[in-house]
Order: C-alpha cells, then structure tokens, then sequence
C-alpha cells in the first residue's frame, strides 16, 4: 500500500476546500487584517488557496496563483498579520478535526513561507 500523503490526512480534496472555507470565514471576522482583502476576488483567491494548500501538502494540483514572494510584494505584511492567518488556519484545521501531528505537519511546511511573505 503507498504511504499516506499529508494531503491525504487533511482529507483530500473534499477536507481541503471545507478547511479553505473555515479558514476564509475566519479571516472575514478578524479586523486586523481584513483590509488587505478589500479588492479581492474571494472565489478566485478561494481557488488559489485551495490549490496552494494542496501542493503544499504533497496533493496532486497546478497551483495557478503567483508565487509567495510577488503574490505578497508591497502589502506590507507584519509578523503579527503573519501569525494572525496562520491563527486563522489553526481554527480551520480544528474546526475540520485534524489532528495535531497533522496539523503540525502542514504547518511545518508553511512557516518558511514567512520569509517570502512579510516586510516587502
Ligand atoms: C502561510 C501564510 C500565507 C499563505 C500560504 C498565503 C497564500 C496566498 C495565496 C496562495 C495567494 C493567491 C496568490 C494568487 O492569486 O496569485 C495569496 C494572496 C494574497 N495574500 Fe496570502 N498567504 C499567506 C499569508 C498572508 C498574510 C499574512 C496576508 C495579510 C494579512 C496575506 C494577504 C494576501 C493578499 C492581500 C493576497 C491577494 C489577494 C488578491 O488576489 O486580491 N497573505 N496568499
């Protein structure tokens, strides 16, 4: 049998696009940061997020956005905001019953991104 992939334990597409849609209702609520999303197209940054997500997570998607560095490039994004969204994520996860060593596991593979996405 093949090893399961971390795609796999999120649940595969069906858990990916609900643990999206958790992810951007939760990020609606939050005050801080939502200003950055005054201009967006949700459905398609919805799109983007779920592919992403998905090739992030070793899934088998053509992630069809720009990269973390020009998708982010003069947004000035904080560390705060940073771990704002990724707080936001969390909830997702558990809002989807993840459990923690997977949440880990993704999360693991997402904070490098930091260093594409913050201060430019
Ligand atoms: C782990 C952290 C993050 C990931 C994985 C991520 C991922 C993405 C992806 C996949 C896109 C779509 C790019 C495209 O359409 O070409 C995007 C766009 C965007 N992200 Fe992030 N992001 C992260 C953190 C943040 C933070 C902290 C903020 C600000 C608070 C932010 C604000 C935005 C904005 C404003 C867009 C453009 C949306 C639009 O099309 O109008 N992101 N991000």
């Amino acid at each position: 049998s093949q090893p399961t992939t971390l795609y796999q334990q999120l649940g595969g597409d069906k858990g990916v696009s609900m643990i999206t849609d958790d992810f951007l209702v939760n990020l609606s609520q939050d005050k801080r940061i939502l200003h950055h999303f005054e201009q967006t197209d949700i459905q398609i940054f919805r799109q983007r997020l779920i592919e992403h997500l998905c090739v992030v997570s070793g899934g088998e998607c053509v992630y069809q956005g720009a990269s973390m560095y020009n998708a982010h490039i003069g947004l000035h994004i904080s560390q705060a905001d940073f771990d704002a969204v990724v707080g936001h994520l969390i909830e997702a996860l558990k809002q989807q019953h993840i459990p923690l060593a997977t949440r880990n596991a993704l999360l693991a593979e997402l904070a490098p991104l930091y260093q594409d996405i913050i201060e430019h």
